[in-house]
């Protein structure tokens, strides 16, 4: 005979329902889990971005650049989120040279208006926003002939208002603007501002003016030169500073108003230029020199001169220090022609013609003495055989490089006061990521108040983070909840066991 059974026992093996019901949890258990992940995966999946759109015209004085900016349309408080899709370089000069024909500055902005505008699609475009800034070659011509400049304005003003784009303004910023949105550009893509990491001074050199700006500790001896942002949370106290006339363009003409004044007033003389290589022997016209604010005229000198190169690193060094005055900067801390300018701070980034031309001559990296030997040996080359090594190069850069290296080396070192120490503080930039260095990012984020003052408020974990943790916790639970029962289980079949 079998042995007889607890009747407990008896009693659960002939309940008809148990195991459907254990396979009924076990199910929806189940589905819940599937349902629980699939939700997650799904709401995770990856959205299609949906993008804004800003377009900034760079009317600088050598030529007019057309920036595209893009950003994703729910992070406009991000910073390190806009980004440069694309940059069309208008064909000619810059708008201040039609003063004499101010209608035609606005067509000439045609082309890469077009360009810029096929980047932006089309829904997009009516709500992107277009503005133009103009920088030191409208200042001085401003100077010299508000009515030109009212004119040209104008007449840009005019073209983009009747584009399908957002159009936001077009005027002259200020040097000081230029050089504050110009160090705001480059701390915003290096993400200083978010992270609360130290900045970056930035220098820039156009054809008519150069800019200095750093973060500085100093107090403010001349408050005019220093700007105060609050930013993500945190407060910068930055110096900046602005140089007319001293662009690169203006101050080769400044150097060469300095030498012809030395020479008899006879047309066609010949100036010997030591900043320009041995065998370069051009015809100039006078105006080419004097026709502008910057350079001191007696009369309005017309006619021709030789140029003639005689290509001597020191001798040119020393002509282009004579374009500083340092006379009155012995008392007080002091850049040049008596202007304030505490002492340098951290790293720089020096982008524009900084770059294009250190670039040129391979000098980005290296020492400052390192810089001055090899500028040495440039200068002295024969202008031939410069021309046989870059015959792909524009003649009006190429035969330029040697003065304009020579200008930065002593802007730098003699104007800003760089030393050998601090010379390798200076990074040459041209991009950070895809967007160019230079004062438009930063007006554009300015303009449409895209840096706040406070950072802020954010969930503790990422979109993406929240959803992979509910996940987690959904399996983990059935799991548990298996276990336990199981646990509870085993103990309850152990003291039957101990009841038997
Ligand atoms: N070598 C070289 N020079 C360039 C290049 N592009 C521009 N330049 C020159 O470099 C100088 C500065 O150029 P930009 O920074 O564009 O100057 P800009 O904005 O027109 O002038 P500002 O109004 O003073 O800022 C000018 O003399 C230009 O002619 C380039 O690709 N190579
Ligand atoms: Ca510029």
């Amino acid at each position: 005979m079998s042995p007889r059974q607890h009747p407990l026992l008896e009693m659960k093996t002939k309940n008809p329902w148990h195991r459907p019901l254990i396979i009924c949890v076990a199910i929806v258990f189940a589905v819940a889990v599937i349902g629980m992940v699939t939700t997650g995966v799904i709401q995770n999946r990856h959205i299609r971005q949906k993008y804004k759109y800003g377009i900034v015209l760079d009317a600088g004085s050598s030529h007019t650049s057309v920036y595209v900016y893009q950003w994703p349309a729910e992070k406009e408080n991000n910073t390190g989120m806009v980004q440069q899709t694309h940059v069309c370089n208008v064909k000619g000069k810059g708008i201040s040279s039609y003063a004499g024909s101010p209608d035609a500055a606005g067509s000439a902005l045609g082309e890469c208006m077009e360009e810029a505008r096929s980047k932006v699609p089309t829904e997009r475009q009516k709500e992107t926003p277009v503005y133009l800034g103009a920088t030191a070659g409208m200042r001085l011509l401003r100077m010299e002939n508000q009515s030109a400049s009212d004119q040209v304005l104008a007449s840009v003003e005019n073209f983009l208002k009747v584009t399908p784009l957002s159009y936001q303004g077009a005027c002259i910023i200020t040097g000081q603007e230029e050089g504050a949105y110009g160090w705001i550009t480059v701390n915003y893509l290096g993400d200083n501002f978010r992270k609360a990491q130290r900045t970056m001074g930035a220098l820039d050199l156009g054809g008519a003016s150069t800019q200095i700006t750093f973060v500085s500790g100093v107090e403010a001896q001349s408050p005019q030169d220093f700007i105060h942002f609050r930013l993500y949370g945190n407060e910068y106290h930055v110096y900046t500073h602005s140089f007319l006339c001293y662009g690169k363009d203006q101050a080769l003409r400044l150097a060469l108003s300095h030498r012809l004044r030395a020479l008899p007033e006879t047309t066609n003389s010949t100036l010997l230029d030591h900043c320009f290589h041995t065998g370069y022997r051009k015809q100039k016209d006078l105006s080419d020199v004097y026709d502008s604010p910057c350079v001191s005229k007696q009369g309005t000198p017309t006619g021709t001169f030789i140029h003639q190169g005689a290509g001597n690193w020191s001798l040119c060094h020393q002509h282009v220090q004579g374009l500083f005055n340092f006379s009155q900067c012995a008392k007080r801390s002091c850049s040049f022609n008596g202007v304030f300018q505490p002492p340098l701070q951290g790293t720089f980034g020096a982008f524009s013609a900084f770059f294009f031309v250190m670039n040129f001559l391979n000098l980005t990296s290296g020492s400052l003495d390192d810089a001055k030997q090899r500028l040495t040996s440039y200068c002295s080359t024969p202008w031939e055989k410069i021309q046989k090594d870059h015959p792909k190069v524009k003649e009006k850069y190429l035969s330029e490089y040697c003065f304009s290296g020579t200008y930065i080396l002593t802007l730098l070192e003699d104007g800003y006061n760089f030393t050998s120490d601090t010379w390798k503080e200076i990074k040459f930039i041209k991009k950070i990521g895809d967007s160019d260095a230079g004062w438009t990012l930063g007006y554009m984020l300015n303009m449409t108040n895209m840096i706040p003052a406070e950072a802020p408020d954010r969930p503790p974990l990422p979109h993406s983070g929240y959803v992979a943790v509910m996940v987690l916790l959904a399996l983990l639970l059935p799991g548990l909840l298996f276990l336990g029962y199981r646990l509870f289980r085993r103990s309850g079949s152990a003291s039957r066991k101990q009841i038997v």
